[in-house]
């Protein structure tokens, strides 16, 4: 049976976006979500996104890394399939969604997409990094020079090393511009390679510049590879609430395959 999908991007993360309002779509098979993935044999994304229905929300988001396996959030993938709903006409400028590390609410106007992300109460620092978990898990490590840096090597040799080891995590490499502004690059478990982009590594880099006082600021600017996003925040205590992850969401093409 032919499957009908739509491709979507938010700064250059990208995914292959599919209504599974019906639940046709097969969940448990792995190699057909990696296929329709892979950049050479299928359709080509650094994830999948279901959308589903919701008893008690607008819709439910099922996400998968490019390996195939179901993963923890996916703060680009959320902006992209909020895009989603709103083009199938199941919300219109707000919404309340779940995924799976609980509800998100949400604001779209145009392809501008805000994002709600869960409070983060425990943030870890070591001394060449912070560790903090966003909705899915983040290394994030300062560096001077973010240009030079082979991001495939070095943030393979984080995910998989100590202590991280098989369930990983991913890993971002910053740079400060100013005080409200800082570059970024990510490399993704589940993609095991660096995107052009990462939402909840975006969200894990502000919210670390903050905690290790490297900026002041709550509405913080970071530049990814494929373009801009903004993340804003609360800060209380020790932990962080009403934070937001904002930027483009765009849908690319839809296709059968
Ligand atoms: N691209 C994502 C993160 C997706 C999940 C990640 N690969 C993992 O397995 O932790 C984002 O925009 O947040």
């Amino acid at each position: 049976m032919k499957q009908t999908f739509y491709k979507y991007q938010g700064t250059g993360n990208d995914f292959v976006m599919i209504d599974n309002r019906h639940l046709t779509f097969d969940k448990n098979d792995t190699n057909y979500v990696k296929f329709l993935c892979n950049r050479r044999f299928g359709i080509g994304a650094d994830g999948l996104i279901l959308l589903e229905r919701h008893n008690d929300f607008d819709f439910k988001m099922v996400y998968y890394n490019a390996d195939g396996n179901e993963s923890s959030m996916c703060g680009n993938g959320g902006r992209c399939i909020v895009a989603f709903a709103k083009f199938l006409g199941i919300i219109e400028k707000t919404t309340t969604f779940e995924a799976i590390d609980g509800t998100h609410h949400a604001k779209i106007e145009a392809d501008h997409v805000q994002l709600q992300m869960q409070n983060v109460s425990t943030i870890e620092k070591f001394d060449s990094h912070v560790f903090l978990n966003t909705g899915s898990p983040h290394h994030v490590q300062m560096e001077s020079d973010l240009q030079a840096l082979n991001i495939k090597e070095s943030g393979s040799n984080i995910r998989y090393g100590s202590p991280y080891h098989q369930s990983g995590t991913n890993v971002n490499f910053v740079s400060k511009i100013s005080d409200d502004k800082f570059s970024v690059r990510t490399y993704e478990r589940g993609v095991e390679d660096e995107t052009l982009s990462c939402g909840t590594g975006v969200t894990a880099v502000a919210l670390a510049m903050n905690y290790l006082g490297e900026t002041d600021k709550n509405l913080i600017s970071l530049n990814t590879e494929g373009g801009e996003l903004k993340v804003t925040f609360k800060k209380k205590g020790g932990g962080y609430s009403d934070i937001w992850l904002i930027g483009p969401a765009i849908q690319v093409f839809k296709g059968t395959i």
